[in-house]
């Protein structure tokens, strides 16, 4: 299971995005009083376009603890609510008499509370990430914490049958569209209790500042390169969520070009190659094998198109 806990040391985030955005500061007020009023929010979209950023950024508003809670298909109730790890045993030896030796032994089961019952117990903000690749069976768990406001104990062994959530509990999640291979159909029950918000590519100008705030890159190259992306993406011919490289494609060919003094021209093979390698494979994704070949050639027209300077 992979779990990340950040109480404490909340993820850093920059917000340049956020703030100089009026779509994503109305998304961000809405999501705060949607979850402040007891509601959860769940961002839903394609892969790379900056879900997860956005619920820890709103997650740390909250002035809770944040934990990050990522769903797979192995995790159980066990990792969510606790389980009993072992044994302790404690020996006391008394010879205070000489003749008289006596030992007394006391064992115990040890409980380790699980991320989603400590997250409970204590009003933390928890964001669960892609929480449609963990089955349904484990997600359950949150319909009677969503609607009745308990976590229930059940199948654990312990005294109490339930405990009460924390009034201050909140949980955001984050979910790439049903159809993505691996993912398994949310239910409709747990759909229904949460605000679902779609998300999709950030805009032009905010995909830019993302850029900028990720490296050292001037303005006028992060332009460029999130133009060749957007142009990239815009040749996707597929209607579904697999909408071809996102965010994250401008990101790495920010980053490589400037870690790797790899010119921003496209005249440059080097770039040439950076700008193919990144953007090629998700645009085949969705593109049909047929107009595959015209493609590449697109793609690298599109690049040849940067000259920065
Ligand atoms: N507001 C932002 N400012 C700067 N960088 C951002 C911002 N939002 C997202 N990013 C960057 O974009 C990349 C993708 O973001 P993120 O992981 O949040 O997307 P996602 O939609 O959750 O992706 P996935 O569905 O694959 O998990 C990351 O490198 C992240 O740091």
């Amino acid at each position: 299971m992979t779990v990340l806990k950040e109480v404490r040391q909340q993820p850093h985030i920059n917000n340049e995005v956020y703030k100089h955005s009026s779509y994503y500061q109305g998304l961000i007020k809405r999501s705060l009083r949607y979850l402040s009023s007891g509601y959860p929010v769940h961002f839903t979209g394609p892969s790379g376009i900056g879900k997860t950023t956005l619920a820890l950024h709103i997650a740390k508003q909250r002035n809770r603890p944040v934990m990050l809670l990522n769903g797979n298909k192995e995790l159980a109730n066990e990792d969510l609510i606790g389980a009993f790890t072992g044994y302790q045993s404690s020996k006391v030896k008394d010879n205070f008499i000489r003749t008289v030796y006596k030992t007394e032994e006391n064992v115990t089961e040890s409980w380790t509370d699980g991320k989603l019952l400590e997250a409970v117990k204590h009003g933390y903000t928890l964001v669960y990430d892609e929480f449609t690749r963990s089955q349904p069976e484990a997600n359950n768990i949150f319909l009677s914490i969503l609607e009745e406001k308990i976590l229930p104990l059940y199948g654990t062994k312990r005294k109490e049958s339930f405990i009460r959530v924390h009034p201050e509990f909140s949980v955001i999640f984050t979910s790439n569209p049903a159809e993505y291979a691996g993912v398994f159909q949310s239910q409709d029950a747990l759909l229904d209790r949460m605000v679902t918000l779609p998300l999709d590519h950030m805009d032009h100008q905010a995909e830019v500042t993302a850029v900028i705030s990720k490296t050292n890159l001037s303005r006028e190259s992060a332009e460029s390169i999130v133009e060749f992306v957007v142009t990239a993406r815009e040749l996707c011919e597929s209607n579904d969520q697999l909408q071809g490289p996102s965010l994250r494609a401008s990101i790495m060919i920010a980053e490589m070009a400037e870690k790797h003094d790899i010119p921003i021209d496209g005249n440059d093979e080097e770039f040439q190659e950076l700008c193919l390698d990144i953007t090629w494979f998700p645009l085949q994704t969705c593109t049909p094998k047929e107009k595959q070949p015209q493609l590449k050639e697109k793609l690298l027209d599109a690049c040849k198109k940067i000259k920065v300077g």
